[in-house]
């Protein structure tokens, strides 16, 4: 039987030709993920044709840390790329075009032959909270000034400096900076870059210059020279190499746009293109998102201003460090093996408050309403007669109460939204929509295909190529949104009770927390 080589794959030819799509052209959409990267094949017409993910490993070698290898970034992308050219019979000539949305801030440091020289510091490692007081003592307001938003631990800026203090060795044969998607897409094409909406992630870049800051590198001692070039997301980057074209099946013609934040594209992916409409977004992280028409507003750090995928917008958002990983370290810790859709079906059969019980998602340390990286979480109110099932309820509920959190920044700044759009893995669940809409008090829409983060970026290849003339164009084909979810007076009234008792554990539970940790650090 003839066979075709694809990498190390030999695959029967007629097998390949067995797809019905033979004739179809597609953009790919990598989601790169905290939890997994999910690859997205999508038709012209904005189908999505079939979809694939590799999981990876988070690793927490110290509390605070939290890490991951590159290089697993890489070998998942590639891996859920053949299964999409094997398994779902996707022809790799049919990929006319690949681009990206990655997890935020992530710290990859290369040396002059461009190896990584440590492993990843991810967005949610809060070990640098010296170095965002340094950084805040030597540049004050005009830190925000320059940047629109408050050195917090999650950015890369303060990672930076954590390397320069911590590890001089490696400091020293640092040659280049990328964030995380930048360094797959390094690895698909051999160029290297960084888009604008993942820059600005940075705290380096000048916001109302679009320029990396001068000012910042040199108060901090960073060459401009480790900066990557900056690139449009839907400019091309290049083509698929040779060596990749050879290790993942792809076709070397095809094309490779720069792509996007996660939270740009996940926006992207969700029609977030007015100020009326909020993103909500239960991935590993949680975030509330806006839009923001232009530069001109700067929340002084209260939230996080972003350059958005589409060029001259932005977007503000506030960020629950842990919002699915909350959920998901209940399940890990105590359901065993039972399935995300089990264990939630338990949290169904609670009512509205859990029974009394309440828990608070710090479990990370918090970014948004309180950066504070040594508050930690807590379950406040158990009762003996709590069952598990009040458990995950009050996880699902204290995650929402927090980005109630952040809404009540935007309630302060009289900004005002009327539509709730929810995405990311959190919104499969329908009671977790309906906790949504009675927690925000607002009507919650899901999309028809829960792949916000993934269709945001095909749909910047899509227009990359030129399939659409802009993103208005391509969101009325691409994006459709699901059933609404409408809040339900009486459940309404119970949370905006039980949210004024929430608030209170912050206050109240802070220097305990603090205390806990600094006992931990002493002692385990
Ligand atoms: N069936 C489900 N119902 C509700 N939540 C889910 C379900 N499956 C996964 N999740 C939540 O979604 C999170 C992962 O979301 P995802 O958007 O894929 O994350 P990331 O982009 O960070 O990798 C998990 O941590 C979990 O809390
Ligand atoms: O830090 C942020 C945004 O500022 C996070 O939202 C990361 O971008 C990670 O995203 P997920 O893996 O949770 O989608």
């Amino acid at each position: 039987m003839t066979r075709l080589a694809m990498g190390r794959y030999l695959v029967p030819l007629p097998f390949l030709l067995k797809g019905d799509n033979l004739m179809s052209q597609y953009v790919l959409g990598v989601d790169l993920g905290t939890s997994a990267v999910k690859v997205s094949a999508v038709d012209r017409q904005g189908n999505i044709s079939a979809q694939e993910s590799y999981a990876f490993p988070l690793s927490h070698p110290q509390p605070g840390y939290s890490e991951q290898n590159p290089a697993d970034w890489v070998m998942g992308t590639a891996v859920a790329i053949v299964r999409l050219i094997l398994n779902d019979h996707i022809q790799a000539t049919d990929i006319s075009g690949i681009s990206f949305s990655g997890q935020m801030h992530g710290l990859v440091l290369l040396d002059k032959n461009n190896q990584v020289l440590r492993p990843a510091i991810l967005w949610d490692d809060t070990r640098t909270t010296k170095q965002c007081q340094e950084i805040t003592t030597q540049m004050g307001e005009r830190f925000i000034d320059i940047t629109h938003n408050r050195p917090l631990e999650g950015f890369t800026l303060p990672k930076l400096l954590w390397v320069q203090e911590n590890e001089p060795e490696i400091w020293q044969q640092a040659t280049t900076f990328l964030l995380p998607k930048d360094y797959v897409r390094f690895r698909m094409t051999g160029k290297l870059a960084t888009d604008y909406s993942d820059a600005t992630g940075t705290v380096m870049l000048d916001a109302d210059q679009q320029t990396w800051s001068p000012e910042i590198c040199q108060q901090f001692n960073i060459p401009l020279s480790m900066c990557p070039e900056l690139k449009q997301s839907i400019a091309e980057v290049g083509h698929i190499s040779d060596s990749f074209a050879e290790f993942s099946g792809l076709s070397p013609a095809t094309k490779v746009f720069a792509g996007a934040a996660d939270n740009a594209a996940g926006a992207l992916g969700a029609g977030i293109l007015k100020p009326n409409r909020v993103l909500s977004s239960i991935g590993t992280s949680g975030v509330v998102l806006k839009y923001e028409a232009n530069a001109s507003v700067n929340y002084r750090g209260l939230l996080q201003f972003e350059d958005h995928a589409i060029p001259n917008t932005y977007y503000s958002m506030g960020v629950t460090l842990a919002a699915g990983y909350s959920l998901n370290w209940f399940k890990k810790t105590f359901c065993g093996q039972e399935s995300f859709t089990k264990m939630i079906a338990s949290a169904a059969k609670s009512v509205v408050g859990a029974h009394g019980l309440l828990f608070t998602p710090y479990i990370v340390g918090e970014r948004t309403p309180y950066a504070d990286a040594d508050v930690r979480g807590s379950f406040t109110g158990i009762d003996g007669t709590h069952q598990k099932g009040d458990f995950v309820r009050a996880v699902m509920e204290g995650i929402i109460f927090s980005f109630r959190d952040i809404m009540a920044i935007y309630d302060e700044k009289d900004s005002t939204f009327d539509t709730v759009i929810s995405i990311g893995g959190g919104a499969k669940s329908e009671l977790w929509l309906q906790i949504q809409a009675d927690i925000f008090n607002k009507k919650v829409v899901s999309l028809k295909n829960e792949q916000g983060p993934g269709l945001g970026a095909a749909m910047i290849a899509a227009v990359g190529l030129g399939w659409y003339s802009d993103f208005q164009a391509i969101t009325r084909q691409f994006v459709h949104l699901g059933p609404v979810h409408e809040p339900i007076p009486k459940n309404v009234a119970q949370y905006q009770k039980l949210h004024q008792i929430y608030q209170q554990v912050y206050r109240q539970t802070q220097s305990l927390s603090h205390d806990l940790l600094a006992f931990r650090r002493e002692f385990n």
